[in-house]
C-alpha cells in the first residue's frame, strides 16, 4: 500500500474532492483489473472513453478515480482528481508508484520508423559482452538483465515500463535501451521517465492510419529529443532528411551519424557479403556479422551510443564484430539445394526496399528472387499498395498472403496491395491468402540458387485473424518444408 498523495507528486491536478491522505493499493486503467484500494485512471481512448467505467470501478473497489473531467454524482469515501491529461497523470503516477526508477539507471530511447529493436537489443547485448547489467524493453522481449519477459507492445503502457525498470533498478542494472514507438509518445507511455540519451534511426512511411499527416508522425518522434534535459545527448542519423528536425528544440548535447555526409560519427562499407560486411568506423575496420547498409547504419548508431555512454572505442569495435542479428532480421537458411530462405521483419515500404537491395547487391548469377509479403490489417492501409509496388518490382516472383488480418478481410487487403502493382508486373504476381501455403507454393516454385524472402512477421510466433491468434512461425515453416520437399 502506498499513500496517495505520494504517487500524486508533480501531477497538475485541476480539483479534488475528498482526501488525499489515504492508502492506495495499486494504480489501475482498465476498469475490468480494478482491485480494492486500487486508483483507477480513466483514459479517453481510440475505441472508448475511460469515463464511462468509473461507476463499474468504483463498485469493484476504487478508493480514488483519476479523470479530466469529474462525475455528476460524486460518491462519499471517493477520492476525485481532476487532471487535463490523463495519459500524462497515469505516467507520472507510475514513476512514483515504483520509485522513479529511470534516475537509478541509464535509460536510452530508441526511436524511429525501422531498426529500432535491431539498435536496442545490439546495445543490450553489447553492454552485456562489456559487463554491465542491462535491461532491455523492445518489440520482441523484455529483459531485465538475464531475465526475460514477455511483451505484447513494442513500447508498453507507462505502468509496464515502471514495473520493469524498477525490477531493473532492484536488480543494480546499469543501462537500459528502450524502443520509443510513436504511438507511446502520442499516448504519453513514457512521459516523467529521465532519459539519459536519445537515438534517431530513420523516418520514413509507417502508421498514418494513426497520426494522420507524416508531418503529425515526424513531430511526435521529435517529442522524444523535446523533452530531454541538457545533461542527456541526442544523437541523430542526418543522412536520413528528418535527422537533423528531431535536433530543432532539444536542450540536449547533439550528435550526428552519417555514411553519406560529414558528421560527429562516420563510418564505410568496405565490402558485402552474404555472411557480413566490413565497415570502417572512425579509422578502424570492423567486420559485422549484420549484413545491408541498412544495418551499416544500426552498427555506427550503436558504437556512437556506446562512446558517449562511456564505453572504450577499440573495445567497443572489438565487441561489435561478435554481435548476432536479431531473431527475424534477416534470418536466414540455406537448403540442401542451396536455396536461401531469408525471414525479415520489413512491414513498411522502406524496410522491404532496403531488404530487397540487399538480397539483389548480394547475387551473384541469374538466381531468382520469390518474395512472400502481407501487410497487417487494421494498420496503415496508404502503405499496402506501395508495399506491393515494391514487391513486384524488385522480386521475380511475389506471393500476395496474410500478415495478421486482425479484424479486416484478408482478401480485401491483398487486394489492395495488387492496386500497386504495375500491369507490366502482373504476370510475376500470385495471391494466396493462407500464409503457410504462400510459403509452400514459394518453396515448390523455387529452384537452386534461388533466394526467397519472407516478408513482415519476423520473429512473430503468431497470425492474429478477428482475435484469435495461433501459432505460426515463418523461419520453422519455409526450413521445414524446404527440408520436407527434400530441396
Ligand atoms: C491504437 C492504440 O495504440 N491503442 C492502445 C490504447 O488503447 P485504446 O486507446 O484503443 O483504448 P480503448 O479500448 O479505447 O480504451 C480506453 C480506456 O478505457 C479503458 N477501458 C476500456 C473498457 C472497459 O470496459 N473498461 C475500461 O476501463 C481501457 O483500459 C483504456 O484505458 O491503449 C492501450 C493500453 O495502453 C493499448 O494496449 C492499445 O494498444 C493496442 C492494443 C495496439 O494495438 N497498439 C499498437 C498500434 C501499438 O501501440 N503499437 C506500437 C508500435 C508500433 C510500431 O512501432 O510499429 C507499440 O508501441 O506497440
Ligand atoms: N536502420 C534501418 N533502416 C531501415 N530499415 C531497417 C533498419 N534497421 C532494420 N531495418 C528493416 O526494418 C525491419 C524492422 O527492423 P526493426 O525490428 O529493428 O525495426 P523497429 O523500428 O523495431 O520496428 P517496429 O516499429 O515494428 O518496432 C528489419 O527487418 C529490416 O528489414
Ligand atoms: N509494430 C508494428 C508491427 C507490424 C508487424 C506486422 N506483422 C503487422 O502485424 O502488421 C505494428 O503494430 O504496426
Ligand atoms: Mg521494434
Amino acid at each position: 500500500m502506498k499513500l496517495l498523495k505520494d504517487i500524486l507528486y508533480g501531477v497538475g491536478l485541476t480539483a479534488v474532492s475528498g482526501t488525499t491522505t489515504v492508502m492506495v493499493n495499486s494504480i489501475c486503467f482498465d476498469s475490468r483489473k480494478v482491485r480494492l484500494d486500487d486508483v483507477f485512471v480513466a483514459i479517453r481512448g481510440t475505441i472508448t472513453d475511460g469515463h464511462q467505467y468509473i461507476e463499474k470501478a468504483i463498485n469493484l473497489g476504487a478508493r480514488a478515480i483519476v479523470c479530466e473531467e469529474l462525475p455528476e454524482q460524486i460518491i462519499n469515501g471517493v477520492t476525485y482528481l481532476e487532471v487535463n491529461n490523463c495519459n500524462t497523470a497515469l505516467a507520472i503516477m507510475a514513476s512514483n508508484f515504483y520509485g522513479n526508477p529511470s534516475k537509478n539507471l541509464k535509460l536510452v530511447g530508441v526511436t524511429g520508423t525501422n531498426g529500432k529493436t535491431t539498435v536496442t537489443s545490439l546495445l543490450y547485448q553489447l553492454f552485456k559482452k562489456a559487463g554491465y547489467k542491462v535491461g532491455l524493453i523492445s518489440t520482441i522481449k523484455i529483459m531485465v538483465d538475464n531475465k526475460e519477459y514477455n511483451t505484447s507492445h513494442t513500447t508498453p503502457d507507462a505502468l509496464t515500463i515502471n514495473e520493469h525498470l524498477g525490477m531493473m533498478s532492484d536488480e543494480g542494472v546499469e543501462f537500459c535501451f528502450m524502443e520509443v514507438s510513436s504511438h507511446g509518445i502520442a499516448q504519453k507511455r513514457t512521459d516523467g521517465l529521465v532519459f539519459e540519451g536519445a537515438v534517431f534511426t530513420n523516418l520514413s512511411h509507417d502508421h498514418l492510419d494513426y497520426h494522420k499527416t507524416f508531418a503529425e508522425y515526424r513531430d511526435t518522434k521529435k517529442k522524444l529529443f523535446d523533452n530531454l534535459s541538457k545533461k542527456a545527448f541526442a544523437l541523430t542519423n542526418i543522412d536520413d532528411k528528418n535527422g537533423l528536425v528531431m535536433l530543432q528544440n532539444t536542450k540536449a548535447k547533439k550528435y550526428t551519424y552519417a555514411l553519406r555526409t560529414f558528421a560527429n560519427y562516420r563510418a564505410q562499407i568496405l565490402e558485402n557479403q552474404f555472411d557480413g560486411q566490413l565497415l570502417k568506423i572512425d579509422d578502424n575496420e570492423l567486420w559485422s556479422k549484420l549484413i545491408g547498409h541498412f544495418n551499416a547504419y544500426n552498427m555506427l548508431s550503436i558504437y556512437a551510443t556506446a562512446d558517449l555512454l562511456g564505453l572504450e572505442k577499440l573495445e567497443t569495435l572489438r565487441l561489435m564484430s561478435e554481435l548476432e542479428n536479431v531473431d527475424g532480421r534477416f534470418q536466414y537458411y540455406i537448403s540442401k539445394e542451396k536455396i536461401t530462405a531469408i525471414v525479415d521483419y520489413a512491414h513498411t515500404p522502406d524496410a522491404l526496399k532496403n531488404v530487397l537491395e540487399t538480397i539483389k547487391s548480394l547475387r551473384t548469377g541469374n538466381e531468382n528472387v520469390i518474395t512472400v509479403v502481407g501487410c497487417g490489417g487494421d494498420r496503415d492501409r496508404s502503405k499496402r499498395p506501395v508495399m506491393g509496388s515494391i514487391a513486384s518490382e524488385m522480386s521475380d516472383k511475389i506471393i500476395f498472403t496474410s500478415d495478421n488480418p486482425r479484424s479486416e478481410s484478408p482478401a480485401t487487403i491483398i487486394e489492395e496491395m495488387e492496386k500497386g502493382v504495375d500491369p507490366q508486373n502482373t504476370r510475376k504476381i500470385l495471391s494466396i491468402e493462407n500464409r503457410e501455403q504462400a510459403i509452400k507454393t514459394a518453396c515448390q516454385l523455387a529452384s537452386a540458387n534461388d533466394i526467397i524472402l519472407v516478408a513482415g512477421k519476423g520473429h512473430e510466433t503468431y497470425q492474429e485473424t478477428n482475435g484469435v491468434r495461433i501459432d505460426f512461425d515463418d523461419f520453422k515453416i519455409v526450413t521445414n518444408v524446404l527440408k520436407d520437399l527434400n530441396k
